[in-house]
């Protein structure tokens, strides 16, 4: 495939389908990768959607599929719209899809608190657990394909249905540091336990970045590298987790689910941020499940905070009150005694 067969497209450019006549103006270009590229684009609706444009109609036509048949099912991944040639551009082979709003994980990973971290890790439990139910696994699990809305409870979406493959057949596309055949933990086979050991993978390699050597590295040296990186830098239980997922002891995406909810996170081991922050946003969730806007009840009000600063600040200055008078009775007393000797 040359990627150069594919005319770029740029914002205010008008693309008007062969077949449907919908019509559709890109706005920007929302990435680009080794099939094509995905622009944000506004139809005459006024809505925005995503259109995924490939060098190559049979691309666009195989992911078209895969997004059809998995929305059947309804789970993380765009709703399909439409797809189509374009009569404005030639060779321009596409199709549109619902735009997913979010960021990749691997550019918020660190600045989200543990509390915040679990919950997208049971979003892509949960995602998973629901493609798998399809008789599908996701196989190219990666942090640029897991959009998490950080404005809307770190809700966890999927994007490149182009890596979906049936159960039991060999993977087609991959991430090599997400992939269990090249740490040497699996095979390279579409099944349930694929996807969640290179979730574990992804997860400690976000946590610690790979060494720049590692293609270069005998399989024994990058596998040992891994486990040690989450053995010693995180959490224990996290560490656990982590490396049974890795190993393959993790078999459906229900289990991992279950040994995420059990995790008890300690604050520490994971990337600063007030812990009373994640515990404000959890509780609002809690509270006001869809919106959290509403405070949580077992919060402490500033007032009730400030009066028991001034209960505390009214202790300390009673007790050197009371000190400085014992001083000066037993002064006077030493200066009367001296006085009547
Ligand atoms: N529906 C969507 N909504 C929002 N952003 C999207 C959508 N689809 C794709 N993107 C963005 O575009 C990027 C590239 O898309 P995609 O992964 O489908 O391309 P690709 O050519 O298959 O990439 P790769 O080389 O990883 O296989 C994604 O990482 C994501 O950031």
């Amino acid at each position: 495939m040359n990627a150069t067969k594919r005319p770029p497209l740029s914002p205010g450019d008008r693309v008007i389908g062969k077949w449907s006549r919908q019509e559709w103006t890109v706005q920007a270009q929302l990435g680009v990768g080794a099939n094509g590229a995905v622009y944000s684009v506004r139809g005459t609706d006024g809505a925005l959607y995503a259109m995924k444009v490939c060098d190559d109609v049979g691309a666009v036509a195989f992911e078209w599929g895969l997004l059809e048949q998995l929305n059947a099912t309804g789970f993380a991944f765009p709703k399909p719209h439409c797809i189509d040639d374009s009569a404005t551009h030639p060779a321009l082979y596409f199709y549109v899809m619902e735009q997913i709003e979010g960021r990749p994980l691997d550019q918020i990973w660190k600045k989200l608190s543990s509390d915040d971290m679990k919950r997208v890790l049971l979003g892509v439990g949960y995602g998973l657990r629901a493609l798998h139910k399809s008789q599908h696994a996701f196989c190219d699990v990666k942090p640029q394909n897991l959009l998490v809305d950080v404005q809307s409870n770190q809700c966890v979406r999927f994007v490149d249905v182009g890596g979906v493959t049936p159960f039991g057949r060999s993977v087609r596309q991959f991430t090599p540091t997400s992939d269990p055949a090249y740490w040497g933990f699996g095979e390279r086979r579409a099944c349930a336990r694929y996807d969640i050991e290179a979730v574990a993978l992804m997860v400690a390699t976000l946590f610690e970045p790979v060494p720049q050597g590692l293609p270069q590295w005998p399989v024994e040296r990058r596998q040992a590298w891994i486990l040690r990186s989450i053995r010693g830098r995180h959490d224990k239980s996290v560490g656990a987790l982590l490396e049974d997922a890795m190993r393959g002891r993790i078999d459906t995406a229900d289990e991992f689910v279950r040994r995420l909810y059990a995790l008890k996170l300690r604050p520490t081991g994971f990337p600063k941020r007030s812990a009373a922050k994640a515990q404000t946003r959890a509780s609002r969730s809690a509270a006001a499940p869809g919106n959290g806007r509403r405070p949580a009840p077992s919060q402490p009000r500033p007032q009730q905070r400030s009066a028991k600063a001034r209960k505390r600040s009214a202790d300390w200055t009673e007790r050197l009150m009371w000190w400085a008078l014992t001083c000066a009775v037993i002064s006077t007393a030493g200066a009367w005694a001296e006085y009547l000797r």
